[in-house]
């Protein structure tokens, strides 16, 4: 399968086009919306979030419910489009094209890196598009890799595990704990103890004109072994999972498993012992690798995390250079969150579903669901009597 986005953050729509979504998978526009407005929780949240309602369009490839086998295009609506017709029409509009220009980069956003590679002296041009708006229409497509997931009983969960310098004390709980109790916390976030503090600190970053970030998890249970493969560098799952998560906007850092705790233990407290038995084949005593090892999976949760930085819009800004003046001024200010590492939390699982939901279509002949639920069956079964 494969997927491009397109769209401004204050132009009329985000789209995404899929192609590959095996034929005759049920989708449901409710499930997508779910997740799209999962998404736009979260304390931390800017004003932005107050005005969009985010609704998925279906526009092709999908019929009475039932894909067909043809390219899936998805719309996300921007209500906040109305306020920008003027200045983000693709027509010229007298006058309107200087409104809202930006000419003081930010520290730490795309504005002048992208202004000097695609020769814009106004960076909304490059703005526009480097918002994590477009994150939005991902998680629609990453809705959409979670139906076909779910047909093979593959399920996933996120949760957010620190804000900021407020670390959550992680807890033993089942998948399905995991994702009705973060459902329930405004900062996605299992300890309620650190989900208070990680609000007050949200607050005063706020109250400064600050930001902050954090480190999201996603796990991901059900998935057969051998998902990726060893044989060749851009088939490792496991770099793939690493690049989803580091192509989300302000992402900064990916673990698989222990990840980097793994550079002060020696090999015997790292790696999972392997065990068997009649009723479930292979299995591992622990999960350290989490559940990839040779850039396959091994059966076991897939446990990815990542790390957000702090959101660069300061209302209290950084100094940055006027592009016109070339004199030291403040950055620009525009409309923005605080944190965004819950609504991230949410990416990242999108970003994850559409990783593995892709292995499996790689994996499996995946022309049809027929098809496929007939050789992931047999798969399975194999597996389990190796
Ligand atoms: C869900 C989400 C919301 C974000 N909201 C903002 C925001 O309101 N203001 C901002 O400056 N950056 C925000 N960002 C981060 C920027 O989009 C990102 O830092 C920027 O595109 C530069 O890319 P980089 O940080 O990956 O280098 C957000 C990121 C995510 C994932
Ligand atoms: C619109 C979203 O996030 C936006 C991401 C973003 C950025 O610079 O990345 C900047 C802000 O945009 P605005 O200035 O329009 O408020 C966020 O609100 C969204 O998540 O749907």
């Amino acid at each position: 399968m494969r997927y491009l986005t397109a769209g401004e953050s204050h132009g009329p729509q985000l789209t995404a086009i899929i192609e590959g979504v095996p034929s005759n998978l049920p989708i449901s526009v409710e499930a997508i919306n779910e997740q799209l407005a999962r998404r736009q929780k979260g304390h931390g949240r800017g004003r932005r979030m107050q005005i969009e309602k985010d609704q998925v369009k279906i526009l092709s490839g999908v019929r009475h419910g039932y894909t067909t086998g043809a390219p899936i295009t998805l719309v996300v609506e921007n209500k906040d489009w109305a306020h920008w017709q003027g200045i983000m029409s693709a027509e010229p509009v007298e006058g309107a094209e200087e409104k809202r220009r930006v000419s003081r980069p930010r520290p730490g956003h795309a504005d002048l890196n992208g202004a000097i590679k695609y020769h814009q002296r106004d960076m909304r041009n490059i703005l526009e598009r480097s918002s994590a708006r477009e994150t939005a229409i991902r998680v629609a497509v990453g809705a959409v890799a979670r139906q076909l997931l779910g047909a093979f009983g593959i399920r996933l969960g996120g949760q957010v595990l620190q804000i900021n310098e407020v670390v959550a004390k992680r807890e033993n709980v089942t998948l399905d704990e995991l994702i009705a109790r973060t459902e329930e916390s405004p900062v996605r976030c299992l300890d309620k103890e650190a989900e208070q503090r990680m609000m007050a600190a949200i607050d005063k970053a706020k109250e400064d004109g600050d930001s902050l970030g954090g480190i999201v998890e996603v796990i991901v249970e059900g998935v057969p072994i051998g998902l990726g493969s060893h044989v060749q560098w851009d088939r490792k799952l496991d770099g793939r999972l690493a690049q989803a998560i580091m192509s989300i906007q302000a992402f900064k850092g990916v673990e698989i498993g222990i990840g980097f705790e793994a550079a002060g233990l020696a090999g015997s407290q790292v790696h999972d012992e392997i065990v068997w038995s009649e009723e479930s084949g292979y299995s591992r005593k622990s999960n350290r690798a989490g559940g990839l090892e040779g850039g396959m999976t091994t059966g076991m949760p897939v446990v990815v995390r990542g790390v957000m930085k702090p959101i660069p819009t300061l209302y209290k800004p950084l100094m940055s250079v006027d592009i016109d003046s070339r004199e030291a001024f403040s950055a620009s200010i525009e409309r923005s969150d605080s944190c965004a590492v819950p609504a991230a939390s949410v990416v990242a699982e999108a970003v994850v579903a559409w990783e593995i939901a892709n292995a499996m279509c790689e994996k499996f002949p995946s022309d049809s669901m027929d098809d496929m639920l007939e050789n992931v069956r047999q798969y399975r079964e194999y597996t389990e009597k190796f």
